[in-house]
């Protein structure tokens, strides 16, 4: 088994790592998913009630309960992949949740960050536009400090594998076809869109 997972600030470009890896096959895993799961199973709007449950779950379960909920869907995932039981996660946010996959799968977990400045982020997730907040330069600077506090930040620190997210985006989704071991394997081209390459398993958009 071959464990990637990727951290990094808002807008840091953790979805487009994402739709890299599945368009090459490999399944993403989105940490966030069980949060929204988790939601839905008690009846809550995911849209709303994302953030609080989060840390309903820390509450209630430990700092580690998101990353505890990933591991089974990690394992699933992995058996299904098209790509030597290579799996990337979407979105670690402590060390103590970067521990627990450490515990997990040992030297076959690797951690990637992904740096891109405030401003760059800013003005990709204005370009984005997924939300309200994606425009909302204070809103993001706020996201950032909380995420900061809840650890993001320290494990940014200890990742295995830097991705300076500062150039195109041609050059980032190549960047990362190289840390999955996936470059010049699928399209051969570094500037088409991931959903232009051999896509055996891509289905959604990971987000
Ligand atoms: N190198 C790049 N050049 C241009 N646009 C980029 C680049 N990298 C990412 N983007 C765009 O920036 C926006 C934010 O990236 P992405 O959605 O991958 O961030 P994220 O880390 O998943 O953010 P969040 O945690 O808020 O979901 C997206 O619209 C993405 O297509």
């Amino acid at each position: 088994m071959n464990v990637i997972g990727t951290v990094g600030l808002p807008g840091s470009g953790k979805g487009e790592a994402a739709n890299v890896a599945e368009a090459a096959g490999i399944p993403v895993v989105v940490m966030g998913d069980v949060v929204r799961a988790e939601c839905r199973r008690r009846g809550l709007d995911p849209a709303q009630h994302h953030g609080r449950m989060a840390g309903t779950l820390r509450e209630e379960e430990g700092d580690d309960a998101i990353a505890a909920r990933t591991l089974p869907r990690i394992r699933e995932a992995a058996a299904e992949s098209d790509r030597d039981d290579t799996v990337l996660v979407d979105g670690l946010r402590s060390t103590v949740e970067l521990e627990r996959f450490r515990e997990a799968f040992g030297d076959d977990f690797t951690l990637v960050a992904i740096r891109a400045p405030f401003e760059l982020r800013a003005e990709r997730l204005g370009e984005r536009g997924r939300d309200h907040s994606d425009s909302d330069m204070a809103a993001l600077r706020e996201r950032d400090e909380r995420e900061v506090e809840l650890g993001l930040g320290d494990t940014l620190e200890r990742a295995d594998v830097e991705i300076d997210n500062t150039d195109s985006l041609a050059a980032f989704r190549e960047r990362v076809r190289e840390v999955l071991g996936v470059a010049d394997a699928e399209s051969g081209s570094s500037d088409g869109d991931p959903a232009d390459a051999e896509a055996p398993g891509a289905g959604g958009d990971g987000a």
